[in-house]
């Protein structure tokens, strides 16, 4: 296991940093189902953390859980050393928490550009009333926000179809306009929600290339859930194995492959 408390670099030098968010003997429960029992485990500055597991784990459970769409029944959730209080999942993502879906969440109607825009919302400060009186004010920030989607959509490479709305668009390119519009909020913490689910290997590709690129150009952390074990591994720093809302391994790629319960998981072999 990595202990080091400070951070490390990686092998190919990446900087990895201090813990910034940890979760505390994690319990949530959906009447009689225990989603995740007593679960723990951090996420450091600049890493990529994958979460696995097979169907049902309760890997969507956790990502909620951190996301703030779900509260536990018990344990904490520790943020830049402070213990998070309860709160609305818009108030997360004010404290530069974003997240992508498992189903495309996007608006369809609208173009590339206009999506990647509402990425901004949560950083805007001008509210309605604010942009009534002072209309100067409003438009410098529209122009500021406006340059930072653009910078994200070159970025990510879908400068040609900025114009385009989203429902023309095929799904491998819509997974890549939900990263922009997480993006567009400037994150600290990008929580992604399955985002190679329904891809093919040449989607697959370029979303591992870009997930890697944004964690190396903008420093972002990135946790990230996924059922199928091949994506993650070549990706992630360290990785959390769930199964049936238990931990059963936590470490980096080599040491959960060479994990016994892991294996078993995966093999489906049954548990008591
Ligand atoms: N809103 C809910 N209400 C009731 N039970 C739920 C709810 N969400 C999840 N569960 C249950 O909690 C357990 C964990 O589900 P979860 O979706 O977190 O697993 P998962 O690892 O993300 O699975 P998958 O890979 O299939 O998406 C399952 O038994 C599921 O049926």
């Amino acid at each position: 296991m990595l202990d080091q408390s400070d951070g490390y670099v990686t092998e190919d030098g990446r900087k990895i940093g201090s813990v910034v968010m940890e979760m505390k003997n994690i319990t949530l429960r959906f009447g009689g189902v225990e989603a995740i029992k007593n679960i723990s485990f951090d996420i450091r500055e600049g890493e990529i953390r994958a979460i696995i597991g097979p169907n049902g784990a309760g890997k969507s459970s956790m990502l909620n859980v951190i996301s703030g769409f779900y509260v536990p029944q018990d344990g904490e959730v520790w943020y830049r050393g402070e213990r998070r209080a309860p709160m609305r999942p818009y108030e997360v993502a004010r404290q530069g928490i974003a997240r992508t879906f498992q189903n495309i969440a996007l608006f369809e109607g609208m173009s590339v550009l206009d999506n990647v825009m509402t990425g901004r919302l949560t950083k805007m400060k001008s509210g309605l009333f604010g942009q009534a009186i002072w209309k100067g004010k409003a438009e410098a920030e529209e122009v500021a926000n406006r340059e930072v989607a653009e910078k994200i959509i070159d970025f990510l490479e879908i400068q040609s179809i900025r114009k385009t709305p989203v429902a023309r668009l095929p799904y491998g390119l819509k997974k890549r306009v939900e990263l922009a519009r997480a993006l567009a909020s400037q994150p600290k913490i990008l929580l992604l929600d399955e985002p190679m689910a329904g891809m093919n290997v040449e989607e697959k590709e370029d979303m591992s290339r870009f997930i890697l690129d944004v964690n190396d150009e903008f420093g972002t952390t990135i946790a990230l859930i996924e059922h199928d074990m091949g994506v993650v591994m070549d990706l992630s720093d360290r990785v959390v194995v769930m199964d049936y809302g238990k931990k059963i391994g936590d470490g980096t790629p080599d040491e959960v492959r060479a994990n016994q319960d892991v294996i078993d998981a995966y093999l489906g072999v049954s548990h008591d």
